[in-house]
């Protein structure tokens, strides 16, 4: 089938960089390959780097180790290459750089017919997400007369809520909301936008998925590896501005906002916002009890032995950033008073793994108590497992055949590779593909973004004052203990530290 799409341009501002080599370009040769691009299409990489077209197809396909698509032919790949150009720039904001630009655009256009509209992609260091839009108002690229340009901006968006809001301002002057695509590569996972079919294309969830029924939620993103070479990066970020402020934000909104009126992006994305402002602020004073940091010490983790975070290339011997997160807190709207959220993330942990767990509260009796390990064994859960292993499984007691009434955890799962025999497409593969089609409700609004830093400005503000312990945990462990003590109260089981399979349900930090 012929693509839909309008002719058009993706010009990748840092296409020099990493992301361009590892995700983006690979990305866009699923669509070609796929049949998603339009006959008339370029992509136009730009940076400073001194490549020529051949050079820059040489280093993003041929020889990119990242470049490899299963089953595709030389051809389809050559084919491929032919559509890519590069144009190098002294600077990236520069009069000059952005003309010439400008006019390379043109002589694609009158070439191959590509025509004027224009996706601007941002893979470049934060510094330049205001100043490359500004550059392109000033020669005119932002509103071409009969055509669209599109701008999409990596993250991280601002570095806390009062930056965000500046670079929205900046960004706003130049290119109007509805033109902005904001990238959370999280929103492009498909076990993501599942949990919305989960949650809205079924009759029976809906009525337990409230403080009634739910008695607690975690979300957990764990991940084995550790800083790598981002230590510069990462030593400025840390885990709640790389990971929590924006994927687990993003994740938790899918879960717990409530039914849009459409499966469209304004009422998706003014739910979302909805749930952000809802979230019960942790104050200064709350952080202590409600949150806990860590950072990994040298330890062994399934990818081998890993340094601690402090001998990591690019991190400070005597750096506090934290490369774990732990914490709790409340959404105070009908749907959920009272019902404790839990989220953590962090480097260096046993498993890769994302998973949301719902753990439903008990019946009103416990009548089968007397028989053994009922209360230990019985948990009604929901898991719904991110990645690896896509799926979900839904626990529940059931009789044990005998004498008595005896009670087991049994569940019953669903495997996403039973869905379908395609590959799951990665998320810059879909994402990207949105943005073509002028699709924005995989990403992220400007207000939202804000309102996800209001939520975690005041827990990050008490770590730079240091008004909370900085605890360690060696690399290949579940991260530091004291993030048990967050469900104590009765909370529930405590957090799911499960071992590799979606159903394995044995591993509980028990308060
Ligand atoms: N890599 C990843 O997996 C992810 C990246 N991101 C975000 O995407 C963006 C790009 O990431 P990535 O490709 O890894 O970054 P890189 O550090 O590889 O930078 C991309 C390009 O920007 C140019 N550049 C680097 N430093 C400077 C500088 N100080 N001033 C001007 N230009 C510079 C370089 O190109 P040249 O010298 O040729 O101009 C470089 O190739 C970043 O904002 C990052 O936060 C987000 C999620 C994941
Ligand atoms: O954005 C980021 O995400 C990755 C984790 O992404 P995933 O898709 O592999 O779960 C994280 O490693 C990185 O630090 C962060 O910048």
């Amino acid at each position: 089938m012929p693509s839909n799409l309008d002719p058009h341009v993706l010009v990748i501002f840092g296409a020099s960089g990493d992301l361009a080599q590892r995700k983006l370009v690979p990305a866009v040769f699923e669509l070609f390959r796929g049949g998603y691009l339009p006959e008339k299409f370029a992509l136009l990489g730009a940076s400073r780097t001194d490549f020529t077209d051949e050079a820059f197809r040489n280093k993003v396909i041929f020889e990119n180790e990242h470049f490899k698509s299963d089953g595709a032919k030389e051809e389809e790949i050559k084919a491929f290459s032919e559509k890519l150009f590069y144009q190098d720039l002294a600077t990236y904001d520069g009069e000059k750089d952005i003309k010439a630009l400008a006019d390379r655009l043109k002589k694609l256009d009158k070439e191959l017919g590509v025509g004027r509209n224009y996706i601007f992609y941002l893979s470049t260091p934060p510094k330049l997400y205001s100043t490359i839009p500004a550059a392109l108002a000033k020669a005119g690229l932002n509103n071409n007369q009969d055509a669209w340009a599109r701008l999409i901006v990596e993250k991280p968006f601002g570095y806390n809520e009062q930056s965000a809001i500046k670079l929205n301002r900046e960004i706003q002057e130049h290119f109007p909301e509805n033109t902005i695509y904001r990238i959370d590569h999280y929103l492009g996972k498909e076990t993501v936008q599942n949990l919305l079919v989960t949650r809205f294309a079924n009759g029976f969830f809906e009525p337990l998925w409230n403080r009634n029924y739910v008695q607690s939620v975690q979300i957990t993103a764990a991940e084995t590896v550790g800083v790598g070479s981002r230590g510069g990066y990462y030593d400025e970020s840390g885990a709640m501005r790389d990971m929590v402020q924006n994927h687990l934000l993003q994740v938790l909104a899918h879960v717990a906002m409530e039914p849009p009126i459409r499966a469209d992006a304004p009422s998706i994305r003014n739910e979302k916002l909805k749930l952000f402002q809802s979230l019960r602020p942790i104050t200064k004073k709350d952080v202590k009890t409600h949150v806990v940091r860590g950072q990994y010490t040298e330890g062994i983790t399934s990818e081998g032995k890993e340094v601690a975070y402090r001998d990591s290339p690019g991190v400070p011997e005597k750096s506090k950033t934290e490369t774990y997160v732990a914490m709790k807190f409340f959404i105070d709207n009908w749907r959920w008073a009272g019902v404790p959220f839990f989220v953590r993330t962090g480097k260096c942990l046993p498993l890769k793994l994302t998973e949301v767990v719902i753990t439903f509260k008990n019946p009103p009796q416990a009548i089968f108590a007397e028989y053994d390990d009922y209360a230990m064994s019985c948990d009604n859960q929901l898991i719904i497992r991110i990645q690896p292993d896509e799926g979900m499984a839904l626990e529940f007691g059931m009789k044990v055949p005998g004498e008595g009434f005896r009670v087991k955890n049994v569940d019953m799962d669903f495997f996403y590779r039973d869905l379908t025999k395609n590959d799951v497409p990665e998320a810059y593969t879909r994402l990207l593909l949105d943005c073509m089609k002028g699709e924005p409700t995989l990403y992220a609004r400007g207000d939202s973004v804000e309102a996800a830093w209001a939520f975690v400005d005041p827990i990050l503000e008490a770590w730079e004052k240091d008004e909370v312990p900085l605890y360690s945990y060696p690399a290949g462990s579940w991260g530091p203990l004291q993030a048990d003590a967050l469900w104590s109260g009765g909370l529930g089981n405590g957090w799911r530290n499960p071992t590799s399979s979606l159903t394995d349900r044995k591993h509980y930090t028990k308060q």
